[in-house]
């Protein structure tokens, strides 16, 4: 895997990951494909809305269908149907935010499924077994996500075991590699001095991109940019760095200035099912009766195909009867509004006029008529 930088404008910059199933530019936002799909989404879609690599979870499809079945009828991307590049979480968070049960000793995480309520042990040998076995080109170190709040006490702790288990994925890996990529990742709360320590030591390791775990787990923001504002530029330069879960535009804002490149969120694709909108004038809801009889596009700055075809009106009858097209047509506008704007990003920072950018975007980011 290959990162080059493009541009610099202050901490922001271009840069393109380069792998062997295609190249990603950066700042990029990659949309979550837990179960091996965007939901509501077909991978031609996606492509076309113009998205270079998706996400896909390792606990899910561990648990189901089974990583050894995906491995034997030809690995992830021949099962899901996307060609291009596919980065797995390890499953910490996953198994922290989902299953139940879940006991974590030095050796691995026991949790219990929460589909069947099966009783499972992974440990961070067997997380890169399942991601090699999925065949994803960049996967994550199983590393514990510490909860929000946490005493500073618990967090000094969790940073051992976590720095643990990142060797261990590193040592196996590098057993087993081949040319999939492995990213290290840096916890610490919201302490900065545990993150710089976190940071040293995972990269001493030497991982092929670092991201920022711990963070949009219920955090205040202020806390969140806090640590983003003191760690985020001093993480590798000449490597990615991978804020996990965030965000929201305004979030990734003030992210990209401090040198971030690489984002995930559920936030356009769950809020278009739930009829929350993105739009040049602000966020709406389409369910609200002003609509009704609004004869007018969705995003008259728009041209996706939801906006090109249908109106507000329509969309809004879609949503109240709960129809399945209303989530695919919410999904593409969405989705297709997050990648116009990581597109208009990437030229603002090839221009140098970031902060223009930026002051540009944040009145329209901060208009919410849901
Ligand atoms: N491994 C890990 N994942 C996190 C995710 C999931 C991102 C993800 C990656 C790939 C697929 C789905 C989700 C977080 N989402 C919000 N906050 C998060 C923190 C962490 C974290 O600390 N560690
Ligand atoms: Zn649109």
């Amino acid at each position: 895997m290959q990162f080059k930088i493009l541009k610099k404008d202050g901490f922001a910059r271009n840069a393109i990951i380069e792998t062997k199933r295609g190249i990603i530019n950066t700042p990029v936002f990659m949309p979550v494909g837990t179960n091996g799909t965007v939901k509501a989404m077909t991978p031609e879609e996606i492509r076309e809305i113009g998205y270079e690599i998706i996400l896909s979870n390792t606990y899910h499809l561990y648990l189901r269908p089974g990583h050894e079945i995906i491995k034997k009828l030809g690995g992830i991307h021949k099962f899901i149907n996307w060609h291009g590049p596919i980065l797995t979480d390890s499953g910490g968070f996953q198994i922290y935010s989902l299953a139940s049960l879940r006991k974590i000793t030095p050796q691995g995480v026991e949790f219990r499924s929460h589909i069947d309520g099966s009783l499972h042990f992974i440990t961070p040998e067997k997380a890169i077994e399942i991601q090699l076995a999925l065949g994803s080109d960049i996967m994550m170190v199983l590393d514990e996500c510490v909860p929000y709040p946490a005493e500073k006490e618990y967090v000094k702790k969790s940073l051992k075991l976590t720095e643990d288990w990142a060797k261990r994925c590193k040592d196996y890996f590098e057993k087993h590699r081949n040319d999939q990529a492995l990213f290290g990742i840096i916890q610490g709360g919201i302490y900065e001095e545990l993150r710089q320590k976190a940071m040293e030591g995972i990269v001493k390791i030497d991982f092929d991109g670092y991201a920022l775990g711990g963070l949009s787990v219920g955090e205040p923001k202020e806390d969140m940019y806090r640590v983003i504002k003191n760690i985020a530029h001093l993480m590798p330069e000449e490597k990615p760095r991978y804020l996990m879960g965030v965000g929201d535009l305004m979030d990734v804002l003030h992210a990209v200035e401090h040198g971030i490149d690489m984002f995930d969120c559920v936030i356009p694709t769950r809020n278009a099912r739930n009829g929350t909108l993105f739009t040049s004038q602000g966020r709406i809801s389409i369910k609200r009766s002003e609509f009704k009889e609004d004869n007018s596009p969705l995003d008259p700055d728009c041209d996706c195909y939801t906006c090109r075809n249908y109106t507000k009106a329509f969309l809004r009858h879609l949503y109240m009867c709960r129809e399945i097209l209303s989530m695919r047509l919410n999904t593409i506008h969405n989705l297709y509004f997050y990648c116009r704007f990581f597109e208009k990003m990437r030229e603002a920072i090839a221009e140098g006029r970031f902060q223009d950018f930026k002051k540009q975007w944040i009145p329209v980011l901060e208009k919410n008529f849901s």
